[in-house]
């Protein structure tokens, strides 16, 4: 009783701005029903080995073979064997990112309440804001973070009524667009695949931007839920706290922040269309005891109607055929009815 009466002290004091969400009180029984400070997980999360990821250096895409041709191999290989890797001198200037960021921090320094009222504050289509874990019924299941779900096409019409200032966000968005793109496109050539695939069917505005922000919590939790990312591939740009966390070899292990770089990982249709050849991989965020944590992910996805055919060479195909839409729509059922995803395994042939 006295532990979780401290416990509740702690996380009211490390949440007081009227910005924050109200975990404190939303999740009050939680925090009552579980002994946080003895669940063997909590401290599990914590405890795992800090890896840097492979780094890839993108200058040597602008050369001529054969060093662009190792560069790509890399690449390619990288997401074979991590589903994750982190890429450097990717072209995106350190002013485009500070001003993305700094946007970042201010749009969460908003008051709550107009967080809430997303389409009347700041113009973005209602829903976009999200935090907690509404379906959470322990703490193990509760993502300590706040979050804006933006689709790129609402990116293009903010306008200068939104607090979210178009030109910073548009800038960035358009910039990692390309990147994700050109990314893309390497990893199907060298998974045999058609290349202009991408051009086909997955335009920037099908794509969309999430803008993470993890507050302080003073007992280790998630901020974000174990998953794998339902996209072709993900760019991450993080700030220098660190807590991200992926599956390597069966076993987690926490991601070394770099400041040069973009962390850039392999989603679920990836994984299919290449016929398993590129993985994508459990990953989570954890919480920081005294610091809040931002991230921005760039989500690349196809248009709705886009069908992933997984096939390659000669190997017979690990998944059905299936379009992105029936994909979406199979993860949110299985959401609803189970409270997880099951995601790629749903589509084995
Ligand atoms: O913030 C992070 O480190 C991870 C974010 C993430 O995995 C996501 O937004 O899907
Ligand atoms: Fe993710």
């Amino acid at each position: 009783m006295v532990e979780t009466h401290n416990l509740m002290t702690n996380i009211n004091q490390s949440l007081g701005m009227d910005s924050d969400p109200p975990f404190h009180e939303t999740y009050k029984t939680l925090f009552a029903v579980t002994k946080p400070l003895n669940n063997d997980w909590l401290a599990a999360v914590m405890a795992v080995e800090e890896l840097e990821l492979p780094s890839i250096d993108l200058t040597w895409l602008s050369l001529e073979s054969p060093e662009k041709e190792r560069c790509k191999n890399d690449i390619a290989r990288a997401a074979n064997e991590w589903g994750f890797f982190q890429v450097v001198n990717h072209g995106i200037s350190r002013d485009v990112l500070e001003k993305m960021r700094d946007e970042q921090v201010k749009v969460f320094k908003q008051p709550f309440q107009h967080k809430c009222r997303e389409d009347k504050f700041m113009n973005v289509s209602a829903g976009s804001y999200r935090w907690g874990t509404p379906t959470a019924t322990c703490l193990r299941q509760l993502s300590w973070s706040e979050a804006f779900h933006i689709p790129m096409t609402d990116i293009s019409c903010l306008g200068d009524t939104s607090i979210f200032s178009s030109s910073s966000l548009h800038q960035f968005a358009t910039e990692v667009a390309s990147l994700a793109q050109k990314l893309a496109e390497i990893l199907a050539e060298k998974s045999g695949k058609k290349s202009t695939f991408f051009q086909e069917n997955s335009l920037p505005s099908t794509c969309y931007l999430r803008l993470n922000r993890y507050p302080p919590c003073p007992i280790p939790l998630f901020g974000l839920m174990p998953h794998t990312d339902s996209d072709f591939l993900t760019v991450l740009y993080q700030d220098q706290v660190g807590g991200l966390q992926l599956v390597k070899d069966g076993k987690w292990v926490a991601v070394k922040p770099n400041p040069e770089a973009l962390f850039i990982n392999i989603g679920d249709l990836f994984q299919a269309w290449s016929n398993d050849c590129y993985k994508s991989v459990q990953h989570c965020a954890v919480t920081n005891p005294t610091k809040e944590r931002f991230s921005v992910a760039y989500f690349f996805c196809p248009s709705y109607d886009t069908v992933i055919e997984s096939c390659s060479g000669d190997k017979p195909s690990v998944y059905r055929r299936f379009s992105f839409k029936e994909y979406r729509q199979q993860v949110q059922e299985d959401v609803q009815n189970y409270g997880y995803k099951i995601g790629l395994p749903r589509f084995l042939v």
